[in-house]
């Protein structure tokens, strides 16, 4: 059994993986935390979620919640993340981290603090979006220069970081699997007389609105034909699942930061 404490417990995404935490016999939820200030804190983790009461108290006392935990949870923010990392590399801690917003330095950042942990990162712990970044590198592989790459993603009004990570993902896959660096070729912005489109570029747009999930589309636009990898997600539960099977998973892993790909056996 491996015992977790959840960040942004009283989140979208701290709420579900509370409640389907405690459906699984592989995880116990041992401590859950919120920023300091949240009007849940001291409240019961689990009547907070609605799976029931739990015995947990949501505290913003990363320390006190990681006392009993093998690892922590996190979907928050990076700067949180970041601040959280520190606190299980200094108390030996693994984590599972799904926060999505990194820039390159703080990625980096990252992954020099959490070296001496196992971690997983990944953007989006979804199965299905996970074989999509399988066949993308395939797609973008056979196809080869001659197709026009665009990314399209839709996500609710709260979400508060753009491009998705998952996007982002799915351009860096893409720009690899063709030999390009996603930082010089992903153009985010098209306004005014900005000129024909650019062979290399992978166009990344974003559209945010009401209650979407979460939907990413890749275009591969050719002359006379074009291919569209669509991904659409119905709930929450699936990240949240993947989640709970990634900290399953990282229970007794050397250190070392994993993704998804390792989790779900698809490297
Ligand atoms: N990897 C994936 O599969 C996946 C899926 C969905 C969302 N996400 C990402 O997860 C993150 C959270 O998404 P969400 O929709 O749950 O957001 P949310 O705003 O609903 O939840 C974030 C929670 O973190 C809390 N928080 C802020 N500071 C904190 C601190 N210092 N300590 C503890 N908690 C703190 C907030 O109060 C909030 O409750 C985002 O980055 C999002 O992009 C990733
Ligand atoms: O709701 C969100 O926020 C999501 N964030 C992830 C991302 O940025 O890719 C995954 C999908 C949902």
């Amino acid at each position: 059994m491996t015992k977790i404490a959840v960040t942004g417990a009283a989140g979208r995404m701290g709420g579900r993986i509370i409640t389907l935490a405690t459906e699984s016999d592989r995880l116990q939820v041992v401590g859950a935390v919120e920023m300091a200030g949240h009007p849940k804190l001291g409240q019961d983790a689990g009547l907070v979620a609605g799976c029931g009461e739990l015995g947990v108290a949501i505290t913003d006392s990363l320390e006190q919640a990681l006392q009993d935990a093998d690892l922590l949870i996190d979907f928050t923010f990076p700067q949180v993340t970041l601040a959280n990392a520190e606190a299980c590399a200094r108390l030996g801690k693994g984590m599972v981290i799904g926060s999505t917003g990194f820039k390159p330095d703080e990625r980096e950042r990252l992954r020099q603090i959490t070296a001496g942990i196992p971690v997983v990162f990944a953007p989006n712990m979804s199965v299905g979006v996970n074989v999509c970044f399988k066949i993308l590198k395939d797609i973008a592989k056979t196809l080869g220069d001659g197709f026009d790459v665009e990314i399209v993603e839709l996500h609710h009004n709260k979400k508060k970081d753009a491009p998705s990570g998952t996007a982002v993902r799915m351009g860096e896959i893409v720009a690899e699997a063709l030999g390009r660096d996603y930082d010089r070729v992903a153009n985010y912005h098209r306004e005014g007389m900005c000129g024909e489109r650019d062979p290399e570029e992978i166009g990344m747009q974003t559209v945010r609105g009401g209650d979407i999930v979460g939907e990413h589309t890749v275009y591969f636009i050719g002359m006379g034909e074009r291919i569209e990898l669509t991904h659409r997600a119905m709930s929450r539960d699936m990240f949240a699942r993947g989640a709970i099977r990634a900290a399953a998973w990282l229970g007794g892993k050397p250190a070392g930061m994993y993704d998804m790909q390792a989790v779900l056996g698809l490297d």
